[in-house]
């Protein structure tokens, strides 16, 4: 008998696994602990608009994300964002353009995997934790205790020190993928009431808590916005300051902001603080994916390759054909 696959994570990487399996006519179950789609894509509702306060915008390398890309884009998904690009280092400020293309989801990040999940069938606010053998086929439980399935294969498409836990039922599975451990990153998003007088849209810093700022109602879609900016610390500076109140964080990073943007930076009338435990894997890593096939149990993400956007979807399409192959053989 067959049953759906189920996938663990609605993240870019398990919507590019879900995606590809869905296109070979197979049946997918997506779940996630979070309230939508995007994991450290997503966008955060807040009174002044969505605010990306994740994955800031992607690049693309790879010819298979290149034809992807462009099919998002043709369907209105993202819209390429063209910043005026600074550097910060040692306290001077530079513009530093270049030629890279860069994209993002418009009106906010999120659209895009709004438009990848399309009406696959998902269950949001769902943590699941544990994968256990039922008597023949593979079950999830929930934080609740409730029980999901069966389902022929599970796909976990978390952040390596989550997927490691779920992966317990495959010990040499999860031992790999314990093995990649990821920085946390404080990202703080502030508006003020007049627009700053900067040209800036987004900067690269160095020698400075802050890595990088950007202007977010800058960006495609966003203009309604008041001026608002997303920092995000870097994982030195957040390593550092991992338990501290979210009200301090947001002090400390307005003021690193203030330092380094080379304008006058009022009171913010509003501030907010997010904290990624998981923000980044440490080292790229040629895997693509991870799988324990003759147990059933696959895992992607960002970490298996490279801690980037288009690292997450390639490792999802990759998980996908290795399951494809399986099945296949
Ligand atoms: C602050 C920050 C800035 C970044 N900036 C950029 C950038 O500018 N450009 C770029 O290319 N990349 C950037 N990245 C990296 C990029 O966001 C990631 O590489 C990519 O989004 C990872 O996708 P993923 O699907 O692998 O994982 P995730 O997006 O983390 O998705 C995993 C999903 O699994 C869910 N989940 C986890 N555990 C469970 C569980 N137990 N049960 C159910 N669901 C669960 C989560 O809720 C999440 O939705 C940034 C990351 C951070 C944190
Ligand atoms: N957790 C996190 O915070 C992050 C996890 C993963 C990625 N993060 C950031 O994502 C950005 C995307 O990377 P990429 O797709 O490779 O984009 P690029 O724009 O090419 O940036 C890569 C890297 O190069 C430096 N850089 C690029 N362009 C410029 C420029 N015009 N001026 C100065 N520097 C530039 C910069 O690195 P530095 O170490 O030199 O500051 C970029 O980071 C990328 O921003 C990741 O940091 C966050």
């Amino acid at each position: 008998m067959t049953f759906p696959i189920a996938i663990i994570g609605t993240g870019i990487a398990g919507l590019s696994a879900a995606g590809a399996l869905h296109a070979a006519g197979l049946e997918v179950q997506l779940f996630d602990k979070g309230r939508g789609s995007g994991g450290r894509m997503a966008s955060k509702r807040t009174e002044v608009g969505a605010l990306d306060l994740g994955a800031q915008y992607f690049t693309c390398r790879d010819r298979r994300f290149a034809e992807a890309v462009q099919q998002w884009r043709d369907r209105g998904w993202i819209a390429e964002w063209q910043p005026s690009l600074y550097d910060s280092a040692n306290g001077t400020l530079r513009p530093s353009q270049d030629e890279q293309i860069r994209w993002i989801g418009t009106p906010r990040m999120s659209a895009l995997t709004r438009g990848l999940l399309g009406d696959m069938p998902v269950r949001f606010s769902c943590r699941i934790t544990e994968v256990f053998h039922g008597k023949q086929h593979w079950m999830l439980q929930d934080a609740d205790g409730k029980a999901y399935g069966p389902f022929n294969q599970v796909v976990v498409a978390t952040p390596s020190p989550e997927a490691a836990q779920l992966l317990a039922a495959a010990p040499k599975l999860a031992s790999s993928v314990a093995s990649v451990a990821m920085e946390p990153n404080w990202a703080v998003a502030l508006s003020f009431e007049q627009p700053l007088d900067t040209p800036v849209d987004g900067c690269f810093i160095q020698d400075s808590p802050l890595e990088w700022a950007s202007r977010n109602h800058g960006k495609p879609g966003r203009a309604s916005q008041p001026d608002t900016w997303v920092l995000q610390a870097n994982s030195r500076w957040t390593r550092q300051y991992l338990d501290l109140v979210k009200d301090q964080v947001i002090e400390q990073l307005y003021g690193a902001f203030a330092e380094m943007i080379g304008c006058t930076v009022p009171e913010p009338v509003f501030g907010l603080a997010h904290r990624w435990l998981y923000g980044r894997p440490v080292g790229n890593h040629g895997w693509g994916a991870l799988a324990d096939s003759s147990l059933g149990l696959y895992a992607c993400g960002d970490w298996c390759l490279s801690g980037r956007v288009e690292g997450a979807w390639l490792s999802g399409q990759a998980v996908a054909r290795k399951l494809l192959q399986h099945r296949a053989s």
